[in-house]
């Protein structure tokens, strides 16, 4: 079965309770049926409606029960151009981040 691909920008316009996707691990989730059943509450899951949720999700410690759960409600993938295991995304991060360092935070202030 081809599985549907979603930009960022598409899965972030699915951000309401009636209308809820998460991105866990560049897979896309449609939650709108589960939140009401979700153990850890619909709130939460409302929180991070559209947005990417790979740390909420992974800090809990979700059980095998939790991954076998979601395998239902999935609907698609992360285009690759703007996936985090895309290597390329992740080497401009890096860049990203090193450009951020303290030293040009504080020179940005000033220069
Ligand atoms: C497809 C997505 C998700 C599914 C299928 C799912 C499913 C579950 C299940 C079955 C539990 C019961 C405990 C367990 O079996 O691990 C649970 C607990 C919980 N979940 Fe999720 N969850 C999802 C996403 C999320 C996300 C994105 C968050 C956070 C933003 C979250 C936060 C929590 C919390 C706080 C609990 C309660 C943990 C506790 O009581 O100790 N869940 N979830």
């Amino acid at each position: 079965m081809a599985t549907k691909e979603f930009t960022i920008a598409e899965v972030a316009e699915h951000n309401k309770r009636e209308d809820l996707y998460l991105i866990i691990k560049d897979e896309v989730y449609d939650l709108t049926k589960f939140a009401q059943e979700h153990p850890g509450g619909e709130e939460i899951l409302v929180e991070y409606a559209g947005k990417e949720s790979t740390e909420a999700f992974d800090d809990i410690g979700h059980s095998q029960d939790a991954k076998d759960i979601m395998k239902k409600y999935h609907v698609g993938t992360i285009v690759e151009d703007e996936r985090r295991s895309n290597k390329k995304k992740q080497k401009e991060e890096q860049k990203k981040s090193s450009s951020s360092s303290w030293f040009s935070n504080i020179k940005s202030k000033f220069f």
